[in-house]
């Protein structure tokens, strides 16, 4: 409940602002760089990176150089990375193969992770699009991106991470029964311990154009996700979602996009209480990287300014590719 405060000049809530002292008594949250999971983009070779053009200050790494960075994002109190393949053209399937084979570049890149980082933790992201030859999340039969039996590769490619010692898996497919067909897959090979951070609440957003463009979907992308992903218009059917994948066995749930979609986040928080994330994805980041080089906005102070707020919505954490920048302004 909130207190109806007495008239004026009784109540002077600039009282309270007067000083940082007073500021920091009254503060209602907090960012720490445990707030954050990392979210990186992995590609084929040895010791080297490569910019991504639309997302200024983020490159693809090869291997070794990811598990370097999880060292380093370790080192500054981030408590987990999240893998996304950079596959190139000719190795994209109709039958997507590549995406449960135990050593694509996922797979290689946990355990190598886990050589040298054993206690960060270790998300994947489950969907055929870094696999499929036209950028969908499911396979394409006709014009119809098909749900049962892309859930059938999902829980093959989910048990290769788990195989590979992933501890959080990432479903941001979208398909229907996913959940549940994972986790009793994890519970019958042995895996009853890998958790799932399911993205629940995952709009349809022209805010992920960047991201396409760093795993190399957006040239191969054919239509649009409509059909799969939420329609940015409901709010109920994004808490639908949630109920649903949590009845399913997902520990943790995702609302995604992040700063459009913070009213979702908090009803989320509000009505479930369960562990709730965010996503300030690609396109959120690049906005503000290009306003930033503009000279437009402070970029340091709008970035911490945009992950203060996603704690005062109500997560509990957020994905963001400022993690490693931000958790060193925090750290001072
Ligand atoms: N499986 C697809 C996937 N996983 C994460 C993102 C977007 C992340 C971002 O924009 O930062 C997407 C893009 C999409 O749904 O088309």
């Amino acid at each position: 409940m909130t207190q109806t405060p007495p008239p004026f000049p009784a109540f002077r809530p600039r009282r309270l602002r007067r000083s940082s002292a007073l500021r920091e008594m009254v503060r209602e949250n907090t960012l720490t760089p445990a707030d954050f999971i990392w979210p990186v983009f992995v590609m084929a070779g040895e010791d080297s990176e490569t910019a991504v053009p639309s997302m200024p200050g983020v490159v693809r790494r090869t291997v070794d150089r990811i598990a370097q960075a999880a060292v380093e994002a370790r080192a500054l109190g981030i408590p987990a990375i999240c893998l996304f393949p950079y596959t190139a053209l000719e190795q994209r399937t109709e039958d997507c193969a590549e995406a449960w084979s135990p050593d694509n570049l996922t797979n290689r890149a946990i355990r190598a992770i886990k050589e040298v980082a054993p206690d960060i933790a270790v998300m994947t992201d489950i969907a055929l699009d870094p696999y499929n030859i036209n950028g969908h999340d499911g396979y394409v039969e006709g014009d119809e991106i098909v749900n049962d039996r892309t859930v059938e590769a999902l829980v093959k490619m989910g048990l290769a991470q788990a195989e590979a010692g992933a501890d959080i898996l990432g479903p941001s497919d979208m398909m229907d029964g996913r959940i549940g067909a994972l986790r009793s897959a994890l519970e019958s090979a042995g895996h009853s311990h890998v958790t799932i951070l399911s993205y629940a609440a995952k709009y349809a957003s022209a805010f992920y154009g960047p991201f396409r463009d760093a795993v190399g979907a957006s040239a191969a992308l054919k239509g649009d996700k409509n059909t799969y992903q939420i329609n940015p218009a409901n709010r109920a059917e994004g808490l639908r979602m949630v109920a649903r994948d949590l009845a399913e066995g997902a520990d943790m749930v995702m609302v995604k996009p992040g700063m459009p979609y913070l009213d979702i986040c908090r009803e989320v928080k509000d009505r479930f209480d369960v562990p709730t994330f965010a996503y300030q994805v690609s396109g959120e980041y690049a906005m503000m990287q290009g306003a930033a080089a503009n000279g437009w906005i402070d970029g340091d102070k709008t970035m911490l300014e945009s992950l203060m707020c996603f704690k005062r919505a109500g997560c509990d954490g957020i994905l963001t590719y400022f993690a490693p920048v931000a958790a060193k302004l925090l750290n001072g």
